[in-house]
Order: C-alpha cells, then sequence, then structure tokens
C-alpha cells in the first residue's frame, strides 16, 4: 500500500532530523518540514532528504498578500517538493494566485493544500480572534474557498474529514492531530487514532511526537503502518 503517513520531522537542526529520517523508510512515510527546521537549515535539508529517498511536505503555511505568497509557493515548486501549503485564511485571491503560479510550472507540481482551523484551537480560541463560530463552521467556510480557488485540498482535524468529504470529495486531507492508543495528547486538543482518520475519510495523516519522541521511532512507526496495513 502506498503510505497515508507523514512524519513531522520537528527538530532544531538538519543533523537531527537527518538522523531521524536514516532510521525510517521512505516506502513507509513521507517527511514534513516546517517552520523550526526551515528556518534554521533552509532548503538544503529538503535536498537532503530528498537525496535520501524521501518525499517531503514542506508546512511553512504561508500567508500573505498574493503575490508575495504565490512567488513562495513557485519557489517551493522549483526545490521539488511534494506538498506544499497555504492558510485559507489568507483568502480567495491569495489562494487562485498561488494555484495560478503553479499551472503555469513546468515539471512535477506540488500538492497545494490550504489550511483550515489549526488542530490546537477551540471555540474559545476562535472567539478570542473575533470569530464567533464554531471550528466546524469556520473550516467549512475555508474550505469553500479553497475548493474554488482550484486548491488540491486541505489541512484539517480528522474530526472534519467526514463532513469534508461530503462537501468536497475530490479534495486531498491532510490531518495532523493524530494520536495513536495510548500515547500524550501534547498540545493537540482536537485529535483521533490512526485508524479513525482513516474511516473518516482522511487521505493523509500528519504524525510527529509519537513517532519522533518515541524510544524506537522506527518500531513506532512500524507499528502504526501495519495496524492501517491490516
Ligand atoms: O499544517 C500542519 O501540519 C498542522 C496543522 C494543524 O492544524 N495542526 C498541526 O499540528 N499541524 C502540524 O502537524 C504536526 C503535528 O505534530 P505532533 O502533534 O507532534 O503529532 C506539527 O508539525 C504541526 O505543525
Amino acid at each position: 500500500m502506498q503510505s497515508p503517513i507523514i512524519v513531522a520531522l520537528d527538530f532544531p537542526s538538519e543533523a537531527q532530523a537527518l538522523a531521524l529520517a536514516e532510521r525510517l523508510n521512505p516506502k513507509q512515510c513521507r517527511l514534513k518540514v516546517g517552520k523550526e527546521l526551515f528556518t534554521r537549515s533552509g532548503p538544503q535539508v529538503v535536498k537532503a532528504l530528498h537525496a535520501m529517498g524521501f518525499e517531503v511536505f514542506l508546512d511553512l503555511k504561508f500567508h500573505d498578500i498574493p503575490n508575495t505568497t504565490a512567488m513562495a509557493v513557485k519557489a517551493a515548486a522549483e526545490l521539488g517538493v511534494w506538498m506544499v501549503n497555504v492558510h485559507c485564511s489568507g483568502g480567495l485571491k491569495m489562494m487562485h494566485a498561488c494555484r495560478e503560479v503553479l499551472d503555469l510550472h513546468e515539471g512535477p507540481k506540488p500538492l497545494l493544500i490550504g489550511v483550515t482551523v489549526l488542530t490546537s484551537m477551540e471555540q474559545k480560541d476562535l472567539a478570542g480572534i473575533g470569530l464567533d463560530i464554531s471550528p466546524e463552521e469556520q473550516v467549512l467556510r475555508l474550505a469553500g474557498l479553497a475548493e474554488q480557488a482550484g486548491l488540491d485540498g486541505l489541512v484539517c482535524s480528522a474530526k472534519e474529514a467526514q463532513m469534508l468529504k461530503r462537501h468536497w470529495p475530490s479534495g486531498q486531507l491532510v490531518t495532523p492531530g493524530i494520536r495513536p492508543v495510548g500515547s500524550m495528547q501534547d498540545d493537540q486538543k482536537r485529535i483521533l487514532t490512526p485508524s479513525q482518520a482513516l474511516e473518516a475519510g482522511s487521505d493523509y495523516l500528519v504524525i510527529g511526537r509519537p513517532i519522533t519522541q518515541a524510544e524506537d521511532p522506527a518500531s513506532a512507526l512500524n507499528a502504526i503502518f501495519a495496524e492501517l496495513a491490516q
């Protein structure tokens, strides 16, 4: 089976990230490079992971005026990443500019994914930023904009996957906030287990600390992969 697992390489140095990657199998997962690692190590770490045979999700959650965001997405495409993301709350014009720049890009195009409501946020956090609606309503509103802009899918909580697949069947759903039974919740709020997330309609599962902080990360990945392959 093509693995749905994306391991989040949230490390403070390239050395640590590559040491973890060395222990993982590119047939069992893809890797996510996020803000901390990229800010410290830059495109070099992405190139090193590509050289090890991994496909990379560049998770920098771009959010800026349309031209700036689109040029950042273009740079990601030129780096050869498999997936890139932008915040849907940047609006329709911003997402549309990103779609257009990728349509013009020659060669393999990364999947363009929109971030809806962060999995660390609950209703009261939305109220704190002036949004007096439920996370589900806000996710649906942003999903509608992302579909209209021609994005390939969404980052969302697996708890919203079923609802989103009904509204946008072809949208690829990338879901963090995944916790195998018995692992720590950490700062995640809207969580599901790997199997529950796939059943709910997730296409890709972003899993960080339950694998990267495990005593034996390869076994932790293997156990999740085996459970999903059943
Ligand atoms: O875009 C993301 O990947 C993301 C979106 C979101 O809403 N919530 C979320 O946790 N993430 C990322 O998913 C990863 C989750 O890591 P763990 O909580 O350690 O499994 C982190 O790298 C987060 O940056």
